[in-house]
């Protein structure tokens, strides 16, 4: 029988003039989805939105010259900004002054930002971007993670193995990661638009947060953040912007708000002064943030048979080329004041068969001090951690050699700074050396299918083959199975030489694809989201032109609409 009872009206957001949310309705995303919160991320996007496109056309305009041959070098316009002595960045905050290892992970799950909040690491990046697939769920309940965790009231049950997860006595200092300036928000749209997704994370966080961030673990300073992916300082500028904007509608002091700037496009090298000068009130120094930066190399010299990249696990830190920007990044840094972070090393404890592998263990765990040993005698002041287990090790490494100093920013230390290296244009974009193969094409295509599969459902950062893989990691094998097929890259096949086409990528994907499933078992395979992947995967590196970021063309496929709420509505 029909009824016409009237439905229950849904539940949704209170939303200021001019702000739609799209996504699912819940009262824990209500809370942190209130109108204040929403009128103060469509201020910064009303305010910032036209030089964010404005500064996205300069990085297409710049990639056309590169095309065209140009090569990226440091601008003679700011070489007064470069050659002054005479500044620095502001004194750093006693509350980071020691960040000799700090944790990465993505902002949700709960149980992990307190894991590593309790990891014994000083610092805890909480991530919106590499580690984190965007999803409504993840975005929303990290913002909801992250609150919490700064009110010291974060907890969590595990009903399945009965486990109860809740803060230690010294928690990690927290940064919070938000997104590119490239990657749209499709569930909040401003004006008819959707929003700069890292002004949604950087302006929820900040709003909810900064008054429990500064009286409690910035000790009067805060809240702290690492900003990704800029290619140009007026990238660095926009940013000063937004935190001007922000530290003057929360009344707090100039110059509160600290940011440490990844390093991890190759235009942006050239840029290290000029980004700190930006920052330099508001800045918490650089980071190597080494995964993307190999990533843009093969971008920014997508149109050059002669830069082609040798296997991805051959473009480690001893390549010429990512010494001398590690180099470059620490007597920048020291010379302004603040602290140069190194980076990740992507191993990570192996689980299986611990007995068995025992001795994988032990090697694993010497990479990563081989490397931790390598950044801190460089002259890095801390470092990244991907996974709690290689907390101690790291910290021995950099804490040993530190010999209880927090840092070694005054001190004119390490590799960089003896041997007075002065790094030019050459060094930092000198090719690569080492093999092309087969077998790096394979596996490329095996962790790039299977990291799409998991961005796909949700997950933005994952263990493979004993190596921590995220979006930066992804990326290279993606576009460097795109570069050798480009320009026809001639890979050794066991002592054979043969030329990436497409053919042989078709051939390579659906081996590839049949050893995963024998991997994963073939229910898994069969629910997963791998086949879709393979597609995507394959699509991307066949492209005739390079698409510029994968999460973005593949966005698309996670954004979920919530029925009925493209209508606004109002409570
Ligand atoms: C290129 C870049 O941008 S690097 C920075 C971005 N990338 C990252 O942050 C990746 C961080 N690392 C991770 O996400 C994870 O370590 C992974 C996905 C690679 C592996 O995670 P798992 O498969 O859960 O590892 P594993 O099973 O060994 O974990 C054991 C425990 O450690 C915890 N753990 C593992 N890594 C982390 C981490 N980074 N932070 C907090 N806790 C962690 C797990 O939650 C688990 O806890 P439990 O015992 O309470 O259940
Ligand atoms: O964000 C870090 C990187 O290596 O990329
Ligand atoms: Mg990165």
């Amino acid at each position: 029988m029909a009824t016409n009872a009237a439905a229950p009206p849904c539940p949704c957001y209170d939303t200021p003039e001019g702000v739609d949310i799209l996504g699912r309705y819940d009262p824990e995303f209500a809370a942190i989805l209130t109108r204040d919160a929403l009128a103060f991320v469509a201020g910064l996007q009303r305010e910032f939105r036209g030089a964010v496109r404005y500064a996205m056309e300069r990085r297409r305009e710049a990639q056309r010259r590169y095309d065209a041959g140009e090569l990226p070098r440091f601008d003679p316009a700011t070489r007064p900004v470069r050659e002054a002595g005479g500044w620095a960045c502001a004194p750093v905050p006693p509350a980071i002054a020691d960040r000799t290892v700090e944790i990465t992970g993505p902002a949700e799950p709960r149980k992990m930002v307190i894991n590593a909040l309790n990891s014994g690491a000083k610092v805890f990046m909480a991530d919106f971007e590499d580690a984190l697939s965007p999803t409504w769920e993840n975005l929303m309940r990290g913002q909801v993670n992250l609150r919490d965790a700064v009110a010291g009231t974060i907890t969590y049950r595990d009903a399945a193995r009965g486990r109860e997860y809740r803060l230690g006595d010294r928690p990690a200092t927290l940064f919070v990661r938000p997104r590119g300036w490239h990657l749209p928000e499709a569930h909040v749209l401003v004006d008819g638009e959707p929003a700069i997704g890292c002004l949604v994370d950087f302006g929820l966080y900040f709003f909810h947060s900064h008054a429990a961030f500064r009286s409690g673990q910035g000790a009067g300073f805060g809240p702290f953040f690492y900003l990704p992916k800029m290619e140009h300082s007026r990238e660095a500028r926009i940013w000063k912007g937004v935190f001007e904007r922000a530290e003057k509608e929360a009344g707090i002091g100039r110059g509160s708000i600290r940011a440490t700037v990844l390093v991890e496009t190759l235009p942006a090298v050239f840029q290290m002064e000029e980004i700190l000068h930006e920052l330099r009130d508001h800045s918490a120094g650089l980071n190597c943030g080494r995964w993307d930066y190999i990533f843009s190399y093969v971008k920014t010299f997508r149109a050059r048979p002669d830069r082609l990249l040798p296997d991805r696990a051959l473009v480690g830190m001893a390549q010429h080329f990512m010494r001398s920007y590690s180099h470059l990044l620490i007597q920048t840094c020291h010379r302004r004041g603040v602290h140069a972070m190194g980076g990740m090393a992507a191993q990570i404890p192996i689980k299986d068969d611990a007995a068995a592998n025992e001795a994988a263990l032990e090697l694993d765990l010497e990479l990563v001090r081989k490397d931790k040993l390598r950044e801190v005698r460089a002259g890095h002041d801390g470092t990244w951690a991907a996974h709690p287990g290689l907390i101690p090790a790291i910290r021995e490494v950099f804490e040993g050699h530190l010999g209880g100093r927090p840092n070694q920013i005054d001190a004119a230390a390490g590799d960089a700074a003896r041997a007075g290296v002065a790094v030019t244009e050459e060094d930092l974009l000198q090719p690569p050396r080492g093999a092309r193969t087969v077998e790096g094409l394979r596996h490329n295509t095996r962790v790039g299918v299977q990291y799409v599969a998991a961005w796909l459902s949700g997950s933005g950062s994952v263990p493979l083959y004993n190596l921590m893989e995220d979006a930066a990691t992804a990326e290279i094998s993606r576009v460097q199975n795109w570069q050798w097929l480009r320009h026809g890259a001639v890979l050794d096949a066991g002592g054979v030489e043969v030329r990436a086409t497409p053919e042989l990528l078709a051939r390579v994907v659906e081996e590839e694809m049949a050893r995963v499933e024998a991997e994963v078992g073939a229910e898994r395979f069969r629910r997963g989201r791998y086949a879709e992947a393979g597609r995507i995967f394959s699509r991307q590196c066949t492209a005739p032109e390079l698409d510029d970021f994968l999460t973005l063309d593949a966005y698309n496929l996670i954004v979920v609409h919530h029925p009925g709420a493209s209508s606004p509505c109002k409570l």
